[in-house]
């Protein structure tokens, strides 16, 4: 659990940030103004600073490899740290909307990689509002697999239009899916899963896993359990309600 033993700003018992070094506020608003750099475009993406290992020149670099996993608010970064060894060819990014919360993640990240020679090279995390930026981070049909994991719920009916799930936004993200891709759900809100399994199903890009794919598929096993939020809801054994939805092909 814990990557820094040395890092004072890190709890020993649960490998988070101490409170008193790091406040964070429980739902921020991702449509408040912030300043961060965003690339222009997918082809802007500089691989070189967040795979530095893999890619030491971004200009000389293997344009064919791309990121293929994104994974949405990833928070402290728990689910891109068990992808990341699940599959090791595979390059992957967090995309998170608080700062600190992103500084964290990437020294979490430094840490592994600096304890395990070799690994943790596939996975990295930039500070972005994905619910404007997905299309500058990637192209159509780039990603093979999208993560939204207990997402903030927005309760009030006035904020719903802050949902990372919406009508609206499964059409990005259905541009940045390939065909077979994959939308992963997951919360502990009942009333926000509902809404994401109604977006989703309503959607005509996009149709439910069986559940024979869902018990073949490794990385819903994760959903649950490799974040932070996930096992803080696990301990208090709280129900959880996913929905898992593949990219089809427009009807013709
Ligand atoms: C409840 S946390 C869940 C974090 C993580 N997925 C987990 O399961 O532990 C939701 C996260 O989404 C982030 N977030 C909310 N809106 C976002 C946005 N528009 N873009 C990127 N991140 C966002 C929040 O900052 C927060 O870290």
């Amino acid at each position: 659990m814990l990557e820094n033993e040395a890092n004072p700003t890190i709890s020993k018992s649960t490998g988070l940030p101490r409170k008193r070094f790091y406040r964070a506020r429980a739902h921020s608003n991702p449509l408040s103004d912030s300043h961060f750099p965003v690339p222009i475009s997918p082809s802007e993406v500089d691989y070189s600073l967040h795979y530095p290992q893999l890619f030491p020149s971004n200009d000389q670099r293997d344009k064919n490899k791309k990121i293929e996993f994104a994974d949405i608010g990833c928070g402290f970064g728990g689910l891109l740290i068990s992808l990341s060894t699940l599959f090791p060819e595979t390059l992957m990014i967090g995309m998170e909307l608080r700062d600190k919360v992103t500084e964290y993640v990437k020294e979490r990240i430094l840490a592994l990689r600096v304890a395990n020679p070799g690994q943790y090279q596939n996975i990295s995390v930039d500070r972005t509002n994905s619910m404007k930026y997905i299309p500058n981070y990637f192209e159509k049909a780039q990603l093979s697999k999208m993560f939204f994991l207990f997402p903030d719920p927005h309760f009030k009916e006035k904020n719903h239009r802050r949902r990372v799930i919406s009508p609206h936004l499964l059409d990005e993200y259905a541009y940045a899916l390939r065909v077979g891709g994959i939308i992963y759900t997951i919360t502990d809100v009942e009333e926000l899963g509902e809404w994401m399994k109604t977006c989703l199903e309503n959607h005509p890009l996009f149709e439910a896993l069986t559940s024979e794919e869902l018990e073949a598929d490794p990385a819903v096993k994760l959903l649950s359990s490799a974040t932070e939020e996930g096992q803080k809801v696990a301990r208090n054994e709280g129900q959880t309600f996913q929905a898992v939805y593949r990219r089809i092909s427009a009807a013709p």
